[in-house]
């Protein structure tokens, strides 16, 4: 996809991984702008990222909804919008889940890890569906591992030991190569369906693929 003229929203947008995504949407030439504005003003939207996050297990109602059922509404509007059989452009969405969203390693976090497995499911199960072609949507998710930003603090901060311990064996993955992994995802016509697993040791990956109806 060729991002110039292209209309973008990022949830989450101010700091963080938010923050540099939008940069890097903007330097391809993209419009990075607020929900009212990307219909009033650009008649429609073409790349939706379902970003914002919080680490915060003590407050499970609250970190459920923003983890998953912002993600879920979040892409329900973009689906609205993009949609070419209801006008819109078509498009793709982004939903940032997490490696916590495949693996439960982060035994000390599991509402944030549940959360996460629900956008790498919701994200999955979208991207299977027949009908997207039609609307012209494409769907992926990203999953990083630990990454420099402010939610790692908060997580340091209140889990000093146990997160201590499964930093110093999978490191801390750079903004700027999540940053990358992130722009493949937009600019790939053919990933739909993609989950990237980005980690410090081993970069930028994608996780096997779901074959259809699974046979257990
Ligand atoms: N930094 C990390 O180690 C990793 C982060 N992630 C995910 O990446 C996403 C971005 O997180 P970071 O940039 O790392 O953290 P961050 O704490 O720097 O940024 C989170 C952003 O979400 C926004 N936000 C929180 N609640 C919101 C709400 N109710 N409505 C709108 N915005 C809200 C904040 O204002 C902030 O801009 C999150 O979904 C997080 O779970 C995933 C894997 C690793
Ligand atoms: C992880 C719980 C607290 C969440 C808030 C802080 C940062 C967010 C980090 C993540 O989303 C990544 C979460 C867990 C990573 C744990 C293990 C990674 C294993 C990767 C590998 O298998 O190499």
């Amino acid at each position: 996809m060729s991002l110039a003229g292209k209309v973008a929203f990022v949830t989450g947008a101010a700091q963080g991984l938010g923050k540099a995504f939008s940069e890097a949407l903007l330097k391809k030439g993209a419009k990075v702008e607020a929900f009212e504005t990307v219909i009033s003003c650009f008649g429609g939207l073409d790349i939706m990222v379902n970003n914002a996050g919080i680490a915060n297990e003590h407050n499970y109602a609250l970190m459920v909804n923003i983890n998953l059922t912002g993600v879920i509404t979040g892409t329900n509007m973009a689906i609205d919008l993009m949609n070419r059989e209801k006008g819109g452009r078509g498009g793709v969405i982004v939903n940032i889940a997490s490696t916590a969203g495949i693996t439960p390693e982060a035994y000390f976090a599991p509402i944030y890890t549940g959360t996460k497995h629900g956008v790498v499911g919701f994200t999955r199960c979208w991207s299977m569906n027949p009908y997207i072609a039609k609307m012209g949507l494409r769907f992926a998710c990203l999953c990083p591992a630990f990454t420099d930003t402010q939610i790692l603090c908060s997580t340091i901060t209140d889990y000093p030991e146990d997160a201590q311990k499964i930093i110093q064996q999978v490191g801390i993955n750079k903004v700027e190569t999540v940053t990358e992994g992130f722009m493949q995802l937009v600019e790939d016509n053919q990933c739909n369906g993609a989950v990237m697993v980005i980690t410090a040791q081993n970069g930028i990956q994608y996780h096997r693929k779901p074959h259809g109806i699974s046979r257990m």
